[in-house]
Order: structure tokens, then sequence, then C-alpha cells
């Protein structure tokens, strides 16, 4: 029972587009320890899909570090990645379609997904014991079409989990199912990481998923904007010294603001200069 830890260190990833460059991530330090569980939280564009991507080394970060256990993703050549991906890091892409192929079942998903793990040499659990686990037993052997949109994303996750990962990346993973699909969802994920230990982040929009995990991330504008620890909002004071304010202060502490920050006993006030 191992998950894996993240470690990125001044993560900047900047997209080349004809006209333009532009700054997806501007510099994130994120330290996840093996066998967290958190969600990465943020408005549309903010990077969390960028973030995503380099954490599983489908993307290279323009500067900056991402480990995940003791491998430099970032640094490592694409057979070691290809390796990484088959058999510790579980990625599963927004849409459960997008993890699965169609006209076939679960567990011939789960099948073909194992495929490179099995190369690698890894000892690979039963399709149907991984389908049993995230509740889709009844389902093994049925065509895909006949399931609901949960069940669809129950099979993505058992696609994701097939190598027994130690780091499981998820994009949205409730995103568009109904509460109580969205409920069994969470569920799984959370058996996943509770049961085997697998490190478990998730992007997701939605402020109940959010409100049940036990720390959530903020990214705002490619940075850390802040952080939750069960229920509670903070924020977090960059490597180079820089605290971004929260979303709310924001609204009225507008650029160019001046503040003093005073120590008081034992602990910080900040005070706003009046114009
Ligand atoms: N392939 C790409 N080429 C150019 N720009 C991109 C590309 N992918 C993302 N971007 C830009 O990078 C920034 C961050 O995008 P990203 O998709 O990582 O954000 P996000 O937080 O995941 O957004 P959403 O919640 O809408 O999925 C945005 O300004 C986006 O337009």
């Amino acid at each position: 029972m191992r998950g894996l830890a993240i470690r990125t260190r001044g993560l900047v990833h900047i997209y080349h587009v004809k006209e333009h460059d532009v700054a997806a991530l501007s510099g994130v330090d994120l330290d996840v320890a093996g066998g967290e569980m958190i969600g990465l939280l943020g408005p549309s564009g903010s990077g969390k899909s960028t973030l995503m991507s380099l954490l599983s080394g489908v993307l290279r970060p323009s500067a900056g570090k991402v480990f995940v256990g003791d491998t430099e993703v970032s640094a490592a050549p694409p057979r070691d990645l290809d390796r990484l991906r088959a058999t510790e890091i579980g990625l599963m892409l927004q849409g459960a379609g997008r993890n699965l192929l169609p006209n076939t079942t679960p567990a011939d998903n789960v099948r073909f997904a194992q495929h490179p793990a099995r190369r690698a040499g890894r000892q690979l659990t039963d399709p149907g014991e991984l389908l049993a686990e995230v509740g889709l037993a009844e389902h093994a052997d049925r065509p895909l079409s006949e399931l609901t949109p949960g069940g669809l994303q129950l099979a993505a996750i058992a696609v994701a989990i097939s190598s027994r990962p130690g780091l499981l990346l998820c994009d949205e993973p409730t995103s568009q199912l109904d509460h109580e699909a969205r409920d069994q969802v969470l569920a799984a994920l959370a058996k996943v990481n509770r049961v085997y230990g697998t490190t478990v982040v998730l992007v997701t929009h939605d402020p109940h998923v959010a409100k049940v995990l036990p720390r959530t991330v903020t990214i705002r504008d490619g940075r850390i904007g802040g952080e939750g620890r069960s229920g509670e909002e903070y924020a977090v004071v960059t490597a180079d010294g820089f605290l971004p304010l929260p979303g709310h202060a924001r609204d009225r502490l507008p650029p160019g603001t001046l503040v003093r920050l005073h120590e008081v006993d034992d602990h910080f006030e900040l005070r706003v200069e009046e114009p």
C-alpha cells in the first residue's frame, strides 16, 4: 500500500500559440504526501488541466520540476514516462468515454488497459475483482451501452486503477452526473485511496465534492491561490514570499493598495493604509 508523493517546484508552463504565448502556469510549488486525496479547484482557464498533464508527464514544463515519488517526471525520457504511466500513474481524462473503448464491456476495457503493465512485468489484479471494488461486479461483462453515465465513470475508474498505480489523477470525474452517481464515484475514489493508499488528485468544479475532500488546492491565474483544509480556507505563502489574496479580499483590495503586516502577540494583522 504505497501512494506516491508529488512535489513541484517553480512550475511554469507556456503554450506557444501562433501570434502569442499563453502562460498557463506561472510558478506552482505543490506538495502532496503519498496516500493523500486532494481536490484541485479554480476558475475555468486557471491551469488545472495543464497541471494534471504535467504531473502525468503528458506535457513537459517550460520551466520548473515535477517529481512523482522518486522520479523527476519533468526530466524523464519518453520510455521511462511510458513505463510510469503503464504502472504507477493512472490518468482519467474528463468524460468517461475518452477513457473507454466503445462497443466492448468494462472487463474487456480493464483487460486491455492492463496490457502495458503486464508487459512491464507487473502483478495484476483480475478485472472482475477490480470492477467489483468500484461497484460494477454485475456489469463487468455487459456492453458499455447498457451502463448509466455513473456506471461508465466507475468503469473508467477501474481502467485507471487497472495496474494498481501509486498515483491516480482524475480530471472532473463527477461532472455531468446526478447526485447519486456523483456520490458513488466519490465513494469509489475514496475507497481506492483508503484501501490501497493510492494518492488521488481530482479536479472539480463541484462545491459539494470540494466540501467532502480533506484538502483542496485552488489554482488561480496559474498559481496556487489558496488551500482548504476540512472546510477552512487558507492563503498559502509562495516559495518567494508572496501571499496571494483570497478571492473575496481581492475585490476589496485593488492592485496598488498599500498594506502593512503587523505582528501582534502570537498572530499577524494585515492593515490597509488609507489613501
Ligand atoms: N493546447 C493549448 N494551447 C493553447 N493554450 C492552451 C492550451 N490548453 C490550455 N490553454 C490555455 O492555458 C490556460 C489554462 O488552461 P487549462 O485548460 O489548464 O485550465 P483549466 O483550469 O483546466 O480550465 P477548465 O476548468 O476550463 O478545464 C488557459 O488560458 C487556456 O486557454
